[in-house]
């Protein structure tokens, strides 16, 4: 049975979603403790993949994500999963929330549940610890007073006690995760996908708006773009790009193509189907068969079959 890795222990809302990813194939979760350990797992071929938060509607981008995916060998995202995330609060049991002296979450949790915390445990000791499951077995061996989870953590630290549920300071917030293997074969196109790539480019005028120009010029619409630096570099940035569109499509290799000609380099970070399966809008000019009709009559303009 292939072997996925996730950032754990059991208990997190990436297991969640590396269940929703795994859902069409029989596979065995293995937790571990960190987004880079997981991550090099799949490179070392340990695994076959792993689950990975990437991006959360309220606090942004996952950055231990963003920079593991670059910066060592190739990976692919094959797969998004989009979840709702809600926080629940647990302590040892007989613990009120005026005895809370310590409460430790991950720091995206503890970024959402801020405006709670400034209210509910003004005067507590945050701490930021590797994932919001890991705060829960942290309580559970009483390192902690209290931790901030998702709600199914309850299911595995049964010794806890729930002090308080549903404290996100923003309702509805969703958390955006990747099924990340090694480079092989592209999954299908499906019409309704998205494109993940790493740029780098060089600090000079126009830069950033030439690289999507490639992009608006083909009718490509870009959902994400964010900034990382490359760290040993101080004034240079990764730029991490989400489109719709897959590599397959003509549109999308075309764009790829010049972005490679332009940029100082291009890592391909996966063609994988959206999560809300919202099919591309494509300009007349930009469809494959416009592609197709203006590759045959190039053809046939230089072998001179035009009058
Ligand atoms: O710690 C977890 O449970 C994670 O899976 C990371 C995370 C933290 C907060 C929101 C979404 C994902």
């Amino acid at each position: 049975m292939p072997e996925i890795a996730y950032l754990g222990p059991p208990g997190t809302f990436t297991e969640q979603a590396t269940r929703l990813l795994t859902a069409d194939f029989d596979a065995e979760l293995v937790p571990c403790e960190t987004v880079p350990v997981a991550l090099a797992a799949v490179r070392s071929g340990e695994v076959l993949a792993a689950g990975v938060p990437v991006e959360n509607s309220v606090e942004g981008s996952v950055p231990a994500t963003l920079d593991a995916l670059t910066e060592d060998d190739p990976l692919i995202a094959v797969k998004e999963v989009v979840i709702p995330v809600q926080f629940d609060v647990f302590a040892q049991p007989g613990m009120t929330l005026g005895e809370v002296g310590t409460v430790a979450s991950h720091p995206h949790a503890l970024a959402q549940v801020r405006g709670w915390l400034a209210e509910a445990l003004p005067k507590a000791d945050v701490r930021a610890v590797s994932s919001t499951a890991a705060a829960a077995a942290a309580v559970a061996d009483g390192e902690y007073d209290a931790a901030i989870s998702a709600p199914v953590a309850g299911e595995h630290y049964s010794s806890l006690q729930r002090l308080a549920t549903g404290i996100a300071d923003v309702r509805d917030a969703v958390t955006r995760f990747l099924l990340v293997r090694r480079p092989g074969t592209l999954p299908e196109p499906t019409g309704a996908d998205r494109t993940s790539i790493c740029a780098v480019i060089g600090d000079e005028v126009g830069t950033l708006s030439d690289m999507l120009a490639e992009l608006s010029l083909r009718g490509i619409n870009l959902s994400r773009i964010e900034s990382r630096p490359v760290k040993d570099h101080f004034g240079h940035y990764r730029f991490y790009l989400d489109f719709d569109g897959h590599v397959a499509d003509a549109r999308i290799g075309e764009a790829m193509a010049a972005l490679q000609r332009r940029c100082d380099s291009v890592r391909f970070l996966g063609s994988y189907p959206k999560a809300d399966r919202k099919p591309a809008s494509v300009r007349p000019g930009s469809s494959e068969q416009a592609f197709r009709n203006a590759a045959e009559w190039l053809a046939a303009v230089r072998a001179g079959r035009l009058a």
